[in-house]
């Protein structure tokens, strides 16, 4: 089934390749597997994808999740609390990634990969058919070892750069990200917020100066109308995480929880078209 999955759907750069000659921009949601559980984490992979999501970023619950603010942080510990792990996420994604049309990029952070050994945890993951992987807290220095093991097991990995990274430290990053860039849109931790930092345009010309490749903008990002003012501002993708988790989590149901991320996420793609 993994060969079958590994062929079904492009990567990341092959997907923003084929966006930009539709002149569209990329609809990134992210979510936390296993909350509420794996199951409803399996429907909203496949519902994601039915909305038009064109890559899915999927974060395998952490206990120290550093980078990620509140509402993130409770979707991960209450998907551990519920026995989530690496091995359940894993075999989720097994069943699921042959049923989808848009790519997957794993989210986690550096310890659980250095757990498994960095070269069985590229070759576990790639052979669920995951085509992307990102991880926030591997400094740029340690990305060397991630980034051959990665590209030896023909797996996108995503590098992150922030509004006070310095401009050689982000052409290195732009450099030696694979797949796409992210550009963290504001200094702190992920979360939903009133608008999008007005910096961030400048921060998209100043990468887009750096680099050919596809830039993604996330954090903060939470409304139809901040999805359409990034685009706007030229970004080739725009990344939701918080405000999808939220609605998971929030919801007095998982059928709910999902009605109401179709509802939310057909409004976010329609801001893009
Ligand atoms: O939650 P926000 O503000 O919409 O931002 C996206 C973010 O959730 C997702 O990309 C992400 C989840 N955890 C992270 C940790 C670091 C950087 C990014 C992330």
């Amino acid at each position: 089934m993994a060969a079958l999955s590994a062929t079904a759907t492009v990567g990341l750069s092959e997907t923003f390749t084929r966006l930009k000659e539709q002149g569209k921009v990329a609809l990134i949601p992210y979510i936390t597997a296993g909350d509420p559980d794996l199951a409803t984490t399996a429907e909203a992979l496949k519902l994601l994808d039915r909305c038009g999501s064109d890559i899915i970023e999927l974060g395998v619950p952490y206990s120290d999740p550093l980078a990620d603010g509140p509402v993130i942080q409770a979707a991960a510990s209450r998907a551990l609390s519920r026995g989530t792990n690496f091995a359940k996420v894993i075999s989720m994604l097994e069943d699921v990634v042959p049923q989808l049309s848009c790519p997957i990029a794993l989210f986690t952070y550096y310890n659980p990969i250095l757990k498994r050994g960095i070269e069985k945890f590229m070759a576990t993951v790639r052979d669920t058919g995951v085509h992307g992987l990102v991880v926030p807290d591997v400094p740029l220095e340690e990305t060397e070892m991630l980034r051959k093991e990665a590209a030896r097991h023909n797996i996108e990995l995503v590098l992150l750069t922030t509004p006070t990274t310095p401009k050689i430290r982000m052409k290195a990053i732009t450099e030696a990200s694979e797949g796409f860039v992210y550009l963290v849109s504001a200094v702190g931790v992920t979360g939903a917020r009133a608008s999008v930092s007005a910096k961030v345009q400048s921060l998209l010309i100043d990468i887009k100066e750096a680099t050919s490749k596809p830039v993604a903008v996330g954090f903060g990002i939470s409304k139809p109308e901040h999805v359409k003012q990034v685009a706007e501002w030229g970004a080739d993708g725009v990344i939701v995480g918080s405000a999808m988790v939220r609605i998971l989590g929030d919801a007095k149901s998982p059928e709910e929880g999902l009605k109401e991320l179709e509802v939310f996420t057909t409004s976010l793609k329609s801001a893009l078209s």
